[in-house]
């Protein structure tokens, strides 16, 4: 394997671009638009830089890091990759169209890798001609320091298929791990109801934003709270996993917190729009008042 192409240049995107090009492969890094391109790019450049600045790295080190990577707005050059790792938006029609439109561009030789967060595998790999060659490649947030990538047989990922994402992820130096194809794999099923149910404190009045994080992160030693890593990973992302759980399982226990399908109707998806569980500005995080 030498080249690979990257899709939606949003968080988990620039960071999988920048681990990729950091283990030695070629990287094209595609977005919808130039401008999240350019951001993209932008976040790799600012951590590139953050690693020579501790002495991690060498300037030559992280020029030829970003040398690797061609940002663009062209999904043409797929083509010429030999895997395709899609990080879009986590929308099945969105995605569906993406493989759609890639299985028509790449020869059959391409493996296709999602990183969704909970999308059936299956159901993703039904619309293209290559079901034995796709796979869940699903990293963690933020890409370049956690260690896990939960690998996610399809019910028809071939075991050769298998077999090189998990070579592809030790290479990039993480730990795979395999799990099958059910909703929400295991991170998110586990971890994504207690985003959830922490949600309904704050919705019950039960504690406050502020309160519900510090019980969680000086009770339990998560390094963030849980409103803070739910506005970390995007409150539109949380929506959909907690939908797809609901949907997947038929049980209630998934439902989601009417106060986070509120907040994602204001818009406000956490972190990356500025404002959700905190808001985000030059003053720092400030928590939502209830
Ligand atoms: C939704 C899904 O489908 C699946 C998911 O991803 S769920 C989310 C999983 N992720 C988590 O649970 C993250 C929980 N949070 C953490 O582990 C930590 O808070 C954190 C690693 C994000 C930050 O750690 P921190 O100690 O609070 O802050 P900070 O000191 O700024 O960062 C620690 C290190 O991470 C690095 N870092 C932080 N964010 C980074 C990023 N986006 N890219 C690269 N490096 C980053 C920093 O450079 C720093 O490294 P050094 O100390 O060696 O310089
Ligand atoms: N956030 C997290 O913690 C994690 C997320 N994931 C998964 O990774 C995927 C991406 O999430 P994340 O990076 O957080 O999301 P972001 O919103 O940060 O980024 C998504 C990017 O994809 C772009 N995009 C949308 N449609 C297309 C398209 N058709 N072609 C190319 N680019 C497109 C978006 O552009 P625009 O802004 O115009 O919509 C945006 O730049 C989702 O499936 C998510 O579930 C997996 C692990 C962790």
């Amino acid at each position: 394997m030498q080249r690979i192409m990257v899709v939606g240049a949003g968080q988990m995107g620039s960071g999988i671009a920048q681990v990729a090009a950091q283990a030695g492969y070629q990287v094209y890094l595609r977005d919808i638009e130039d401008r999240f391109v350019q951001r993209g790019l932008g976040v790799i450049e600012k951590f590139l830089s953050r690693d020579v600045a501790k002495g991690r790295r060498t300037e030559e080190e992280k020029a030829a890091i970003l040398g690797r990577i061609t940002g663009t707005v062209d999904l043409a050059p797929a083509a010429q990759c030999d895997l395709v790792i899609e990080a879009i938006v986590e929308n099945l029609e969105a995605k569906l169209a993406l493989f759609r439109e890639l299985d028509q561009i790449c020869p059959e030789t391409t493996l296709f890798a999602s990183n969704t967060s909970s999308l059936p595998i299956t159901q993703l790999a039904a619309v293209t001609r290559r079901p034995d060659r796709f796979i869940g490649m699903h990293f963690m947030n933020p890409v370049p320091v956690m260690q896990l990538v939960e690998v996610i047989r399809g019910i028809a990922t071939s075991d050769e298929t298998y077999a090189r994402i998990r070579s592809l992820a030790e290479a990039m130096g993480k730990t795979p791990v395999e799990v099958n194809d059910f909703p929400g794999f295991v991170s998110n099923r586990v971890l994504m109801p207690m985003l959830n149910e922490a949600m309904f404190c704050v919705y019950e009045g039960i504690a406050g934003v502020e309160e519900v994080d510090t019980v969680m992160k000086l009770g339990m030693n998560h390094p963030m709270g849980p409103l803070t890593l739910a506005d970390f990973i995007g409150l539109d992302t949380c929506l959909s996993i907690m939908n797809v759980l609901y949907e997947g399982f038929k049980d209630p226990k998934y439902r989601p917190c009417p106060l986070l399908v509120q907040m994602v109707q204001a818009g406000y998806l956490g972190r990356k729009s500025g404002r959700g569980f905190y808001i985000y500005d030059e003053n720092g995080a400030t928590p939502m008042k209830r």
